[in-house]
């Protein structure tokens, strides 16, 4: 097991042998139809593992009845995308190995997948999750899921949750080396100084829709995402914070220096994010739709 999580590095030795080339062929043939696949499926990770841990939770489709029961329809997953795509895999797998799989792995897997494939490290990651079968609220998500403006206190009281250090922290908001934010949600920063970046957000933000990229290679895991923090560009509040605050900024120019560094620490709070407050054993199902509960 790992630590106390419950999870292991075999678990699926026996059962499904083949689940990780399965995985990896599955993510590799979204990524070329769509390279912008593993920035989705990185930030849907996150976004199910926040509520209720990574449980799959946010796969589930709306119930026609109670509508609330969906954590889909909170604001706060604007801009996610690909959960159609975990379907995809999921099926595929269930073709080889019946009954065995978690739909919480393979998204966990699939985000794995996902940034070796972007030229990020290629994570271990532990397995044994098991899928919730009650839907959380869509309140839930809307308290859990941090707000776009959040900013350096909030980030490091978040993720100290997980049991992450300060360093990991800052490298996990390295995944923001990868995708795109909507300009709706970058209503807070209308008054950013940086004139770089206030040129960007104008360019870019005449459509409603509109968009800019997290850093200069947003299909690429790389570092550039620090040495963009640094140079004032960052897109996010916490984006640009970081580099400002006393307690973040030596992390962060020694990720924008040292991208093995950066790939270690990210790694390890990667493994931190996904294994904590997971379901396990006899806790939760394995669903063979991941889209419904039942
Ligand atoms: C904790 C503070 C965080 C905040 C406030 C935050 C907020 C956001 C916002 C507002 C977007 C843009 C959504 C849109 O407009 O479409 C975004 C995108 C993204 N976030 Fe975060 N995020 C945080 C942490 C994380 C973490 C921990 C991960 C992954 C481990 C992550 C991965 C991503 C990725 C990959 C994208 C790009 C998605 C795409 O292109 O579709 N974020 N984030
Ligand atoms: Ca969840
Ligand atoms: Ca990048």
């Amino acid at each position: 097991g790992v630590g106390s999580s419950g999870l292991s590095f075999n678990f699926y030795d026996e059962s499904c042998p083949q689940l990780e080339n399965i995985v990896r062929a599955g993510v590799g043939s979204l990524f070329l139809a769509d390279p912008t696949t593993p920035a989705a499926l990185l930030r849907l990770m996150f976004h199910d593992c926040q509520v209720q841990g990574c449980d799959a939770s946010i796969l589930l489709d709306p119930d026609a009845e109670k509508t609330h029961y969906s954590e889909i329809t909170s604001s706060k997953n604007f801009g996610i995308r690909k959960r159609n795509s975990i379907s995809l895999i999921k099926s595929i797998v269930e073709a080889v190995c019946p009954g065995q799989v978690s739909c919480a792995d393979i998204l966990v897997l699939s985000a794995r997948e996902g940034v070796a494939l972007s030229g990020g490290p290629g994570i271990s990651v532990p397995l044994g999750r098991r899928d919730s079968s009650n839907p959380p609220d869509f309140r839930l998500a809307d308290t859990l899921i941090p707000p776009a403006d959040i900013g350096v206190d909030g980030v490091l009281q978040l993720f100290s949750e997980n049991g992450m250090t300060v360093e990991e922290t800052v490298a996990i908001l390295g995944a923001h080396t990868l995708g795109i934010t909507h300009c709706l949600s970058l209503e807070s920063r209308t008054n950013a100084t940086n004139p770089a970046f206030a040129n960007t957000l104008k360019m870019s933000c005449r459509l409603p829709l509109g968009f800019v990229q997290n850093d200069l290679t947003p299909l690429l895991f790389d570092n550039h995402y620090f040495v963009n923090s640094m140079s004032g560009g960052g897109v996010l509040r916490i984006d640009a914070e970081m580099a400002l605050d006393s307690r973040t900024r030596a992390l962060v120019h020694k990720f924008a220096d040292d991208e093995e560094a950066f790939f270690r620490a990210f790694s390890s709070a990667f493994v931190k994010l996904s294994s904590s407050n997971v379901l396990t054993g006899n806790e939760g199902v394995i669903r063979s739709n991941c889209k419904a509960a039942y």
